[in-house]
């Protein structure tokens, strides 16, 4: 599991150490982790780091700090070290003065230092860290959009990337590896930030960190919630999933949610609605009833909304009445919006709702107007979905606690809001999963994780992962487009590499 810290969080943690440590030590730990990765960067693209040229950009903050301490590091082992310096007047004196000492040369012109930043064989992006409020200030903004041949390696955080959030408020500098100290910031993990940070390392220097503020689940951890049948497993005691989903409108997002639901280790899937017909006769595994999901049999938790049309409003009535989770999706998020947190407030089983941004824009709305089905009209102005995509972490914090359910935000970098606080961001996406009908399998999958037992958070999760897995292997030649169906046909493999790297010896 990776964990991320909120600055706070992480400037408390270094406090309590620092009193306990000479003064200057974390930030040496920090120089000697970057130096390193910086060393082994150079000596693959160049095969050695002696002769190579790096530049620093630093800022006036310890960011800048930790960077002339590393760009030192590497003078020493012979590289041409250039420094270049943002705010002459307030740089970290003591990391200057080492870089100077081990033969550095600062450069204070913007025509100099954009001329060695475009040729340097690998860039420190040293300008701002933690400390960061806000886009690049105008001096650094010319870098960010420079032309580079070589690789920029962020220190802590890209500069201009909210570390908390992964909100960009103007330019920020792109890098291929980000060195973080100490633990990952939700900024790294969550677009668009994480796509400013390239491939993340983390460098130990030895904090003590409270609960962290967003984690993100790695192989090992989705193995162990993957519900596995043991020896005295039925099919009832793995859970039947109930799906609600399609329409004469649209029939397929029926057989779409039906195909991941089947791939979600639940030990049977009961489809209701008015493609009965289609989805018995793709797969017959399913059981089906026409009609809505008060006339079905026994389930352990619904999935409702996929392609629901205009069945999505009896569909999502008797889901909420039933006393088992459920997940709440496409048509009949419309429909929840309509109505308001409202709908759920007599609820006692959990509710996850797995909206997109536009989706998502019509919660906020709906939860802000007490539904617009009641608010007669005079509600505020829906949030654009763009203003919310930036901004995802708030987003769906705010809705998970608008409609006290958790929710699973899709799109790039999707996040998983408790309505108890907790969150997880899914690693594993690809943008490739933005076609049609791959979100219907998503929600059957994550349905059927609920029908077998496992929490929202854990079931929205580990969904999302799996979905995000199971996208890259469905291609059926490498990098070419993948289809919905494929996605769903791909999560047995997704299974796979979850279980095997995870029996893997020392996983
Ligand atoms: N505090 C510690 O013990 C440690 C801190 N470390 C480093 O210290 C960093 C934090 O250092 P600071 O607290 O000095 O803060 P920063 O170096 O992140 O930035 C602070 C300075 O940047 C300016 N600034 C803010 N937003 C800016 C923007 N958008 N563009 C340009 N300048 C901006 C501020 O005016 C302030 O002077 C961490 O990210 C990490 O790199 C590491 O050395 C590990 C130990
Ligand atoms: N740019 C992107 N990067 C990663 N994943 C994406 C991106 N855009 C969409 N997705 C994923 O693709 C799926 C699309 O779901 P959804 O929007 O409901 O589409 P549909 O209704 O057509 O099924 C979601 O899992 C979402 O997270
Ligand atoms: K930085």
């Amino acid at each position: 599991m990776r964990s991320a810290h909120r600055v706070d969080q992480v400037r408390a943690a270094e406090a309590a150490l620092m009193a306990r440590l000479p003064g200057g030590t974390l930030m040496q730990r920090a120089a000697v982790g970057l130096a390193a990765t910086c060393a082994r960067l150079l000596t693959r693209r160049r095969g050695r780091v002696y002769g190579s040229r790096v530049v620093v950009l630093a800022g006036s903050g310890d960011n800048g700090g930790d960077a002339l301490y590393a760009g030192a590091a590497l003078a020493r082992r012979g590289a041409r070290v250039s420094a270049v310096l943002l705010a002459p007047a307030r740089a970290h004196a003591a990391g200057l003065a080492a870089l100077r000492a081990a033969g550095g040369r600062v450069v204070l012109e913007q025509e100099v230092g954009l001329a060695d930043f475009s040729r340097a064989d690998l860039v420190l992006d040293g300008i701002v860290g933690i400390g960061g409020k806000g886009g690049l200030r105008p001096e650094a903004q010319p870098y960010a959009r420079a032309g580079r041949a070589g690789v920029v390696v962020a220190v802590d955080v890209p500069s201009g990337v909210d570390a908390d959030t992964g909100e960009v408020a103007g330019a920020a500098l792109r890098a291929d590896v980000t060195v973080c100290f100490g633990t990952y910031k939700p900024g790294l993990l969550i677009d668009p930030g994480a796509s400013y940070a390239g491939a993340v390392q983390l460098v130990g220097i030895g904090l003590e960190l409270p609960a962290a503020e967003v984690v993100a689940l790695q192989h090992a951890d989705v193995a162990g919630l993957l519900p596995v049948p043991g020896a005295e497993s039925d099919k009832y005691r793995r859970g039947v999933v109930g799906v609600a989903a399609g329409s004469a409108r649209y029939p397929g997002a029926a057989l779409l949610a039906v195909a991941g639901a089947l791939r979600g280790g639940a030990g049977a899937v009961r489809y209701v609605g008015t493609a009965a017909e289609e989805v018995v006769r793709r797969f017959p595994e399913a059981l089906v009833t026409e009609g809505g999901p008060a006339g079905a049999g026994r389930v352990q938790a619904w999935v409702v909304g996929p392609g629901g049309g205009e069945g999505a409003e009896r569909a999502l009535a008797e889901a909420l009445a039933a006393d088992v989770p459920v997940l709440v999706d496409a048509d009949g998020l419309t429909e929840l919006a309509r109505l308001g947190p409202g709908a759920l407030a007599g609820r006692t089983a959990p509710t996850l709702l797995t909206p997109h941004t536009g989706e998502a824009a019509r919660l906020l709305a709906g939860a802000e107007n007490g539904g617009s089905a009641g608010g007669g009209g005079g509600g505020a102005r829906p949030p654009a979905a763009d203003e919310l995509a930036a901004a995802r972490l708030g987003t769906a914090r705010r809705l998970a606690a608008a409609y006290r359910a958790t929710v699973l935000l899709k799109g790039s970098t999707t996040v998983v809001a408790d309505p108890g606080g907790a969150v997880r961001v899914n690693p594993t996406g690809t943008s490739w999963l933005a076609t049609a009908g791959s979100g219907d399998v998503l929600a059957g999958l994550a349905g059927s994780l609920l029908a077998a037992g496992r929490s929202p958070l854990d079931a929205a999760s580990v969904a999302a992962y799996l979905h995000g897995l199971a996208a890259r292997h469905a291609a059926a030649t490498p990098g070419a487009p993948v289809t919905a169906l494929e996605v769903a046909a791909a999560l047995s493999t997704a299974w796979n590499d979850v279980r095997s790297a995870a029996a893997e010896p020392g996983a």
